[in-house]
């Protein structure tokens, strides 16, 4: 996937993003550093179709993403994308097993739910946890069962912000290092929004952002 030129202010008129280019490559792991306030989480949820630029393209799979309408936005982050965020935001009504299954339900494969779930979540070691809810678990489960749910149904690309942020540094490294191998066996290209030097160390290109735009 590829931006050009982007620029976003949010309504208040603060401007976020301000002539950012960036690029991610099929199957590419990329960290997004720089300092606070310098536009990083802003610029993934353009990259994401969360937020639409005022300026500048977001291209993916050949398709602008940025020109798309609301509804088809919506398709894409929900069958082509998986997320990840520091708090790992399950829905805390359901279990662990029905948030790691969501993304499959919410696009009618139901069907293959149940073992993609158990699948997933014993290559991250919570499959003894699969019916508790996300209040009965650690904060490093709560963030093993997001990161089964943001593979569960093999996106390709992995936007994540800060998701290593809540844990400590070991747990932190293990997610990483989960992350990086899902990502990998299921071809998908990661990107990272992190403070953490380690954790932009693991990954294989870091970019910085400066004042809203990108510099290499
Ligand atoms: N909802 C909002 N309304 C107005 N301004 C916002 C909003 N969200 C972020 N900003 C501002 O936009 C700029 C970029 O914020 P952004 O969250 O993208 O930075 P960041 O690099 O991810 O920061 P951090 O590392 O602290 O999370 C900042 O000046 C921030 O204050």
């Amino acid at each position: 996937m590829s931006a050009r030129s982007l620029s976003y202010a949010f309504p208040d008129g603060t401007v976020a993003v301000s002539g950012a280019d960036l690029t991610l490559g099929l199957g590419e792991t990329l960290a997004l550093a720089g300092p606070s306030g310098s536009g990083k989480s802003t610029l993934l949820m353009l990259l994401a179709g969360i937020l639409v630029p005022a300026e500048g393209v977001v291209d993916f799979d050949g398709e602008s993403l940025s020109g798309a309408s609301q509804d088809e936005r919506a398709r894409v982050r929900l069958t082509r994308f998986g997320f990840v965020f520091q708090s790992s935001d399950l829905v805390p009504e359901l279990t662990l097993r029905e948030n790691i299954e969501l993304p499959l339900r919410l696009t009618g494969r139901s069907g293959a739910a149940g073992d993609e779930a158990r699948d997933v979540a014993s290559r991250l070691g919570i499959e003894e946890l699969l019916d508790r809810h996300p209040a009965q678990v650690s904060g490093g489960q709560r963030q093993r069962a997001a990161l089964a749910r943001a593979v569960v149904h093999r996106p390709e690309v992995v936007f994540a912000d800060e998701p290593t942020g809540a844990l400590d540094r070991e747990s932190g490294r293990r997610a990483m290092e989960l992350l990086l191998a899902l990502s990998a066996e299921r071809g998908a290209s990661l990107l990272v929004v992190t403070h953490d030097e380690k954790v932009a160390g693991m990954l294989s290109r870091r970019v910085v952002m400066s004042d809203g735009h990108v510099e290499e």
